[in-house]
């Protein structure tokens, strides 16, 4: 379970986030939501401790992350909004292995992960394909691969389907949906709610830091339209 309890993080005077509350279920598939600036990639940063909060706390299982920063980084596999950022080796194979050799898992282990999360992003028998020829959208593939192959007990994924096309959305998706159904907290923040919002447990919506809507999709998505976010109706 992610919790998150009256988080307040400042960037200097501005408030980013503004006691938010927050409580994610194990298995739990949940869309975070709202217009660009309002807090989102602010607090799931704050869920692998990238960021220290200002006052409050984030706990992943039970533990203050700012305490265990390596332990949350462990749990809490993270995709970002640039993926690019995230890569670090010179091919794809590297790459994804490359979060499962720190790991310290065996060489079997490993390659088996490999193969599972890069079938996942659609790039099945990749492996020695170098990561600069790759094409923005291929790369951004990768990253989620590197995430998917520390098989976290929790998933967060900062806009994972931007630049995908529809046959890696449409993988990427399903790996999620299998992950959540096995009991793998799922959180993305996207501003495309298409094809997401049907397969939700759970929005949320932030609004200038705080948290203006939370519930069931069917609940939320009519909140949604004033608030800029496009629920894809
Ligand atoms: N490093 C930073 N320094 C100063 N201000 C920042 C920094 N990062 C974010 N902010 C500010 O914090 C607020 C929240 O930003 P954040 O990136 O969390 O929003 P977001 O909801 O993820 O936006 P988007 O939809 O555009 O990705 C914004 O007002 C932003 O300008």
């Amino acid at each position: 379970m992610i919790s998150v309890t009256d988080l307040v993080h400042r960037f200097g005077d501005a408030v980013a986030l503004d006691r938010v509350s927050l409580t994610v279920p194990d298995g739990e598939f949940l869309l975070l939501v709202g217009p660009n600036g309002s807090g989102k990639t602010t607090l799931v940063r704050h869920c692998n401790a990238l960021l220290e909060p200002d006052s409050g706390t984030v706990t992943v299982d039970g533990v203050d992350v700012t305490e265990d920063p390596v332990a949350a980084r462990t749990s809490v596999g993270m995709v970002f909004q640039h993926p690019r950022d995230q890569l670090v080796a010179a091919t794809v194979g590297a790459d994804v292995a490359f979060g499962p050799e720190n790991l310290g898992l065996e060489r079997a282990e490993i390659d088996r992960r490999v193969t599972e999360a890069l079938a996942a992003v659609d790039l099945a028998g990749r492996e020695e394909a170098r990561i600069d020829a790759l094409s923005g959208g291929q790369q951004a593939r990768v990253a989620i691969a590197g995430a998917l192959a520390m098989e976290p007990t929790h998933l967060v994924l900062d806009e994972p389907f931007a630049g995908l096309d529809l046959r890696a959305r449409r993988s990427v998706l399903a790996k999620l949906d299998e992950l959540a159904a096995e009991g793998t907290s799922v959180v993305v923040v996207t501003h495309d709610l298409r094809d997401l919002r049907e397969r939700a447990d759970r929005i949320v919506a932030l609004s200038e830091g705080r948290i203006v809507a939370d519930g069931d999709p069917e609940t939320v998505v009519p909140d949604l339209e004033p608030l800029g976010v496009d629920a894809g109706c």
